[in-house]
């Protein structure tokens, strides 16, 4: 596909200057013009003026805008670093100035829901594949772009700001983008892998999140390293299944963007997710702790998701299952790993 002009010469667009998206600027930045959309016009002044986001440096070359036509006139290549909750109405508004000569890559690392208009989660009860989107399905669904990608990885923020080693995997259906992801994002620091199967790949860092909750719980409880080695391990076997049963493949979830991103969000105080376990387990609600977190934990809404989708299935998954009492109903946590403990998994390896 011919692009309107060569993405050579172009800035790149990010959309999205949280945590990740703000990260990811920077690494951008050390080889192409960054423009960034944001939705408070603060945070734009901010930018522009004082070359900060919430008070820390971002390199000075990046600018800032609120218009959606500016960015994809003037860019190619936009990366979408917004959490799913918003990702459909950011999309939206993008959507009228996109054409098929884009490429998209999104860092997302939450799920959609896709119910006929007017009807929630509740109405439904069950809930089958169609009803659940990846943020590449968001994509196709809303636009008419067709080269789309994600990053994902151990990717840990505040780690890759302070240019930290670090490793992500693109991951696309086409090779161009793939290689786009590549030359516009690897440096000396952060390596950049390539992945054909998009959907593995965005499963991948979406169904982590789950074992990562559990992982903070059993830290907040004192547990030590065998539990989290337990958990890990019997959490993979659940990404895997259920990453199948949603269409992703084996290969992506034993890769960097599966037990990579697993491995570190387990063990990271760095992580949302893991956090949210880990004051749970702590004895605070969970509304309590979503009210005071400033940055989205996706993992909260996917257990949900997770939970009534293998409901409409009609399969298990212990972990994710347990989880959702202890989030969503009384279920104590030291209850949800009594259970988990006599839960008569008996096969170690079985998906190879
Ligand atoms: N923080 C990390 O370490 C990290 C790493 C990898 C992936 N991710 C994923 O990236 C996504 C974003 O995470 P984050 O940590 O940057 O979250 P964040 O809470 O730090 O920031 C989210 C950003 O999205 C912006 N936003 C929200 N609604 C918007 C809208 N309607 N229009 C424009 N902007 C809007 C917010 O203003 C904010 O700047 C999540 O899905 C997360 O799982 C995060
Ligand atoms: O802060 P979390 O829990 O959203 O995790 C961040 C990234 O996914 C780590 O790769």
């Amino acid at each position: 596909m011919t692009s309107k002009n060569s993405s050579k010469d172009k800035a790149v667009g990010v959309v999205g200057m949280g945590s990740f998206g703000t990260a990811i600027a920077n690494i951008l930045s050390e080889k192409s013009k960054v423009i960034a959309f944001v939705r408070r016009a603060e945070v734009m002044d901010e930018i522009n003026q004082n070359h900060t986001v919430d008070g820390v440096s971002i390199n000075p070359e990046i600018i800032a805008t609120q218009d959606p036509e500016m960015i994809a006139g003037a860019c190619n290549t936009i990366f979408f670093m917004v959490p799913s909750t918003a990702f459909q109405e950011v999309i939206r508004q993008f959507s009228p100035f996109l054409y098929p000569y884009h490429l998209l890559i999104h860092g997302t690392k939450g799920l959609c829901l896709n119910l006929p208009t007017g009807k929630t989660l509740s109405d439904t009860g069950k809930i089958s594949r169609e009803n659940i989107l990846t943020m590449s399905e968001v994509i196709m669904k809303e636009t008419v772009v067709v080269r789309i990608g994600c990053l994902a990885g151990p990717n840990l923020a505040k780690e890759l700001y302070q240019g930290q080693p670090a490793a992500t995997v693109v991951a696309s259906k086409y090779n161009e983008v793939i290689l786009e992801g590549q030359r516009l994002l690897r440096t000396d620091k952060f390596q950049v892998y390539g992945n054909s199967d998009i959907v593995g790949v965005e499963l991948s860092g979406v169904l982590k999140n789950i074992i990562a909750i559990a992982a903070g719980a059993l830290a907040g409880l004192g547990l030590g390293e065998n539990a989290k080695g337990l958990l890990i391990s019997r959490g993979m076997v659940e990404m895997i299944y259920l990453g199948n049963a949603l269409g992703g493949s084996l290969k992506s979830f034993i890769g960097l963007a599966g037990i990579g991103d697993l491995v570190t969000t387990c063990n990271s105080t760095l992580s949302r997710n893991y956090t949210v376990g880990y004051r749970l387990a702590k004895g605070e609600t969970l509304d309590n702790i979503m009210n005071t977190m400033e940055e989205v934990a996706e993992g909260v809404n996917t257990v949900k998701l997770m939970k009534t989708f293998v409901e409409g299935k009609g399969t298990r998954a212990p972990i994710t299952e347990n989880l959702y009492k202890v989030l969503f109903e009384d279920l104590k946590i030291e209850e949800a790993l009594q259970y988990l403990m006599k839960y008569p998994f008996s096969v170690d390896v079985d998906f190879l």
